[in-house]
């Protein structure tokens, strides 16, 4: 099954649009988990157990499990989802960027390595660095567009001069995202959720089906009806919901399981009304 038809069954299954991320900090971890890789390891299952009913999926971030040596334990991680959360998704956020012989080898690591269904890409180096990743025709590539950060301003909201007209560099990327490098129909975007004008000009550009991966709720601030009902808008139907520390470190303490399935449950009801509110489902 390809990447969108998963989403879309996953979304009404689970009647959630919320993505955990995963980005184990060891220094946060509480500390009844052993300050190890497999302490790490055994931290994010039982997160990924604990959250499972109410998201539609995991969102990996590669540098948590790389900067400790814990490739393996994230091999494993991937493993255990498949194998104990089938119908969920899991978007391996590397941000990854590199000419096309590279992108190759980085392809090869999020789909055959990790087995991801989709992985987050950067564009600053074109189309060609794109390009490897779509041979898997199944999988998902989610392409940073207006990302979450501050600093995201310094090129994406420069103006440039392209075949598509003067606009926002983002709005370009945008347009190149659904025009021309949508080949395989299994292309996202990445918007932050700190900027929700900026969602909805994304989603006017792109049209309803898209899916746009949002983060920035949660630690960063992140208004949630703002950004649900800015992803919905223009008849907008796609969109997953990132939240990982305000869910990961809910509680620092023995019972960081129930306080992460909470805040999990808590943040998609949120979304859920929000939906129901602007008069909307999720497929
Ligand atoms: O691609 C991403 O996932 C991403 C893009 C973006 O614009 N902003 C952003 O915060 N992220 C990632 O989303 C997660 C946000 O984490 P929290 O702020 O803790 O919810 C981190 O893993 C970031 O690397």
């Amino acid at each position: 099954m390809d990447f969108i038809t998963k989403l879309r069954a996953v979304w009404d299954k689970q009647n959630s649009a919320l993505m955990l991320g995963l980005d184990p900090d060891i220094s946060r971890i509480p500390t009844h988990y052993a300050c190890t890789t497999e302490g790490v390891y055994d931290f994010c299952r039982d997160m990924v157990d604990a959250c499972a009913p109410y998201v539609c999926g995991f969102k990996p971030q590669i540098a948590y499990f790389a900067a400790l040596g814990a490739e393996r334990e994230l091999e494993r991680l991937c493993e255990h989802i498949r194998r104990e959360h089938p119908s969920l998704v899991v978007i391996l956020d590397a941000k990854r960027g590199d000419i096309g012989t590279t992108a190759k080898q980085y392809a090869i690591e999020a789909f055959e390595r990790y087995g991801a269904d989709a992985v987050t890409v950067n564009p600053y180096m074109g189309f060609d660095s794109i390009e490897p990743y779509l041979e898997w025709k199944d999988r998902g590539v989610i392409v940073l567009c207006r990302t979450s950060n501050a600093g995201g301003s310094d090129l994406q909201f420069l103006e440039v001069e392209g075949e598509y007209g003067r606009m926002r560099l983002y709005e370009h990327i945008a347009t190149l995202a659904c025009k021309k490098w949508n080949a395989s129909g299994q292309l996202g975007l990445v918007v932050g959720a700190t900027y929700p004008n900026e969602i909805a000009r994304v989603r006017e550009i792109v049209g309803p089906d898209m899916p746009l991966l949002i983060p920035g709720i949660g630690a960063q601030g992140g208004d949630l009806e703002a950004t649900v009902t800015a992803a919905l808008s223009f008849g907008g139907n796609a969109l997953l919901i990132n939240s990982s520390r305000a869910i990961l470190y809910a509680s620092g303490a023995e019972d960081c399981l129930q306080a992460a399935s909470d805040v999990a449950r808590k943040t998609r009801d949120k979304i859920n009304q929000t939906i129901l509110k602007i008069g909307k489902v999720h497929t």
